[in-house]
């Protein structure tokens, strides 16, 4: 087809087929004469001359290329007149490569092809390789830019965190701006029966105005508070006001809120919510868990620990509202003077996850709280129930929070007349009253400033002690009954409530603890056990038994916290005269108190209150003199602190976790069972010793006498004491360094059974120190010298330089001299 195409101009140039023939011919030639791909019997019939320099080409052609078909079409074509003699020699190539592809021979088309191929292929590629080096130079540019947006990210995110904590402080400072005791005041609706209201006026500012209806209108009276709920606020609108506090309790604050009023006026109501449990009649109980959760899950910087505790004060008894038995467990009140600590360790104390959590718990609670009908509430509470809300929050830089939430729900208070009560609910009636009379009575010395505080009065100021005298945030809700039958109580209610109002509190507490300072207590840990280790080896009454195996050996001295040795004084003189029953309350005391009873059960415990003053432990005389005489007075077998061991345990364990920072200045031991062989009960020492390793900073303290119990029990004066206090002396000899540790003892049982703690000692000054001596196995140093300076401290005696600036004890005897007096 490409041949008649191409014929017209084929045939104008003749001339070129002659070139054509000849360029074939010479082609032929050369390849004859090469023997380029020609086979042996086209050369023999060229030699014969039976062939033409054309078929010769044509057939050198051929068996270049594959196929017979191909050298057929080719020779045809080239045998072409037409063809052959048109053909200029490019034409006569053109011809051949088209012959060529115009057969099945289509090798050289392919080649072409790929050829193309592989040119468009190039081309595409350095394309793709441009493309791709804009793209690369744009990714790079993306990369930057992203990481530009990144880093403005991370500074962004940084101030932000950074606004949050200022705004959470400067919240907390408007917090204390308002008075860290907040009083609101809420009204009851008035109910169907009930005729009259007594509320004139309730205005906007926290302003309330009373009047009597059955008096003149001269008996108005108007009452300031910081808000006042009408008897149309909803409990929704109420817990708005109290949720900043919440929020508080999640920055590391500790934060009491009780509600207060006469029988009746809604206190439960607002506390606990209806007792229908409708849901739009939530109590600030339970929406104040709900939002601890809600922030918890907010915040997710920092991860929060929940636990729940509920008791009651029941005529002057707390019972656990968790346990099963909850009306039988009788609970006691630990002096715990720090913030966020355990006041009763031995409650039982539940981790809760979630809202339904704490719903299920307040059921159980509810479920085991004392309520009565009475003639002023068919549902009136009897007691004072006291919810705990622990929180524990730690941040990701390692920072710990740890805060409490009390909320109480008081009973009311009632006039016995009007409430109609007899019998038992006339004894809970008067135990109620009693206990709000106290806490009247504490709230008025605390608005007056006294230096007396009397917290000890009743159980719920006991209780109560570290939110109204410490450096937690305090709101009270005063209830008031909108009847005019209860004007009296409502005004009585509401001077109650201002005076509360007037109450100064400390500056509340965060109770934060860095990763740093938690290092270094982990440092002083170590140092601690270090310390005991070498200690164990002073320890005599302490030592491991020898059939101790030796990995027991190592892990018990490990668990220990080292002991402190004390400079305990032998003297006996100090012991309380018989019958005297101090006030704890009128003590003013300088040091840590450690107060040792003992149990009915033989078990020794010991609530420790340890010093604030940090590591530095002073020796103060008068308190060694009279660890030991409290050592010796408190034993006695009518000491009644029997704990529920269990839940003493548990609540020990909780404590032992607290951070120093919130149980500073309480910890709680119980002590070894007192063996007759004078030795240590190792479990017990080991919670002992832990719990002095949760408070390692301040490790100052000093065993000091609970005089309501010195009274109580006979104590004996026998060898066992001796025994200790030889041992003592033993310490005392060579461990001045060891004195600014402290040390919990234990005694013999034996000690306490003989020996009239109420003799009173005649010896005098010589006769003691000579008996000091004689017991602590030290060397006589002049009767002048004071009992003071031979155990180490300043002496009292003026005239000897030596003894005034004595430092560490005398060297003890050998054991043998021991005199025998006492035995
Ligand atoms: N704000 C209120 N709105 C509606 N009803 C209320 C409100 N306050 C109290 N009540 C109702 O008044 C009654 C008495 O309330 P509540 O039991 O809470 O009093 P209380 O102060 O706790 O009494 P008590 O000290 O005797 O336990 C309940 O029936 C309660 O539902």
């Amino acid at each position: 087809m490409s041949a008649t195409a191409e014929k017209p101009q084929l045939v104008k140039n003749m001339d070129q087929c002659k070139q054509v023939d000849s360029l074939v011919s010479m082609l032929s030639d050369l390849m004859f004469n090469s023997k380029e791909n020609i086979d042996q019997s086209l050369i023999e019939s060229w030699n014969k001359g039976k062939t033409d320099h054309v078929k010769l080409f044509s057939k050198i052609m051929s068996s270049c290329l594959e196929g017979q078909q191909s050298e057929s079409v080719l020779q045809d074509l080239l045998l072409k007149g037409n063809v052959i003699d048109s053909c200029s020699t490019k034409e006569t190539y053109k011809c051949c490569s088209f012959c060529l592809r115009e057969g099945d021979c289509d090798h050289w088309y392919k080649l072409e092809e790929q050829e193309k191929e592989l040119m468009e292929l190039k081309a595409l590629l350095s394309e793709t390789r441009v493309q791709f080096i804009t793209l690369q130079t744009q990714l790079q540019n993306d990369f930057t830019e992203l990481g530009i947006q990144i880093h403005e990210l991370s500074v962004g995110a940084s101030g932000y965190h950074q606004a949050i904590k200022e705004n959470r402080h400067l919240y907390n400072i408007l917090q204390e701006l308002r008075g860290n005791i907040r009083v609101f005041c809420r009204i009851r609706p008035i109910l169907k029966f009930e005729a009259k209201s007594c509320i004139e006026y309730i205005g906007n500012d926290g302003s309330l105005m009373i009047f009597d209806p059955c008096k003149s209108q001269n008996t108005r009276k108007i009452f300031q508070f910081n808000k006042v709920f009408g008897p149309a606020t909803t409990q929704g609108e109420v817990y708005k006001e109290t949720q900043s506090l919440i929020r508080s309790v999640m920055d590391g604050y500790n934060v009491c809120i009780f509600a207060y009023g006469q029988t009746g006026a809604g206190k439960t109501y607002t506390m606990c919510g209806s007792s229908n449990g409708s849901c739009e009649e939530l109590g600030i109980n339970h929406m104040a868990l709900n939002d601890l959760f809600q922030i918890s899950s907010i915040r997710e910087d920092i991860k929060y620990d929940i636990h729940v505790q509920m008791v009651e004060i029941y005529n002057e008894q707390v019972r656990d509202l968790l346990a099963e038995d909850g009306a039988n467990t009788k609970l006691e009140i630990m002096n715990c003077s720090g913030n966020g600590g355990l006041s009763i360790p031995n409650a039982i104390i539940r981790g809760v996850q979630s809202t339904a959590d704490v719903l299920n718990l307040m059921k159980l609670g509810e479920k085991n709280r004392a309520f009565s009908s009475t003639a002023m509430n068919h549902r009136s509470s009897r007691s004072h129930s006291v919810l705990t809300v622990h929180v524990h929050g730690k941040d990701i830089s390692g920072n710990t929070i740890r805060s409490c939430l009390h909320l109480v729900d008081l009973a009311g208070s009632e006039r016995v007349d009007k409430s109609e009560v007899t019998g038992d609910q006339l004894k809970e009636a008067q135990h109620i009253n009693k206990s709000l009379s106290c806490l009247g009575d504490v709230i008025t010395a605390l608005a007056q400033k006294n230096s007396h505080i009397p917290y000890r009065n009743s159980k719920l100021t006991q209780l109560l002690q570290n939110s109204l005298g410490g450096n937690a945030k305090m709101l009270m809700f005063a209830h008031v009954s909108p009847e005019s039958d209860s004007h009296g109580e409502t005004i009585s209610t509401l001077k109650f409530a201002q005076r509360a109002s007037t109450v100064e509190l400390g500056a509340p507490h965060q109770n934060k603890e860095s990763s740093e300072i938690r290092n270094l207590k982990e440092q002083i840990d170590n140092l601690n056990k270090a310390l005991m280790i070498k200690e164990e080896k002073f320890m005599h009454p302490y030592k491991l038994k020898e059939n101790t195996p030796v990995s027991e050996r190592s892990k018990q001295m490990t668990d220990h916290t080292p002991l402190c040795p004390r400079r305990l004084s032998i003297e006996n003189g100090s012991v309380p005269k018989a019958g005297t029953t101090a006030n704890p309350e009128s003590k003013v005391l300088k040091s840590p108190i450690s107060r040792l009873k003992y149990t009915t059960d033989g078990t020794l415990t010991c609530n420790r209150r340890l010093s604030s003053e940090g590591l530095s432990c002073e020796s103060n005389q008068k308190e060694h003199e009279s660890s030991v005489s409290h050592l010796c007075s408190n034993i006695g077998p009518e000491a009644n602190a029997s704990l529920n061991s269990e839940n003493f345990v548990a609540g020990t364990k909780y404590f032992q976790q607290s951070s120093p920072s919130t149980c500073n200045t309480y910890t709680q031991s119980r002590l070894p069972r007192i063996a007759s062989s004078c030795t240590l009960d190792k479990d017990s020492l080991n919670q002992t010793r832990k719990l002095d390793e949760a408070t390692p900073n301040k490790i100052n303290s000093v065993t000091k006498l609970d005089t309501r119990d010195s009274n109580k029990g006979a104590i004996s004066k026998g060898s066992h004491i001796r025994k200790s206090l030889q041992s003592l002396g033993r310490l005392i000899n060579g461990s001045e360094r060891r004195n600014n540790q402290c040390q919990t003892e234990t005694v013999s049982s034996k000690f306490v059974r003989n020996t009239d703690i109420n003799e009173k000692s005649p010896v005098t000054a010589d006769a003691r120190l000579r008996r000091r001596q004689s017991l602590t196995n030290l060397e006589t140093l002049g009767l002048s010298a004071s009992r003071r300076s031979s155990l180490g401290g300043k002496s009292v005696d003026s005239g000897s330089k030596n003894l005034q600036t004595a430092r560490s004890p005398p060297r003890a005897r050998p054991s043998g001299k021991v005199t025998k007096r006492w035995l």
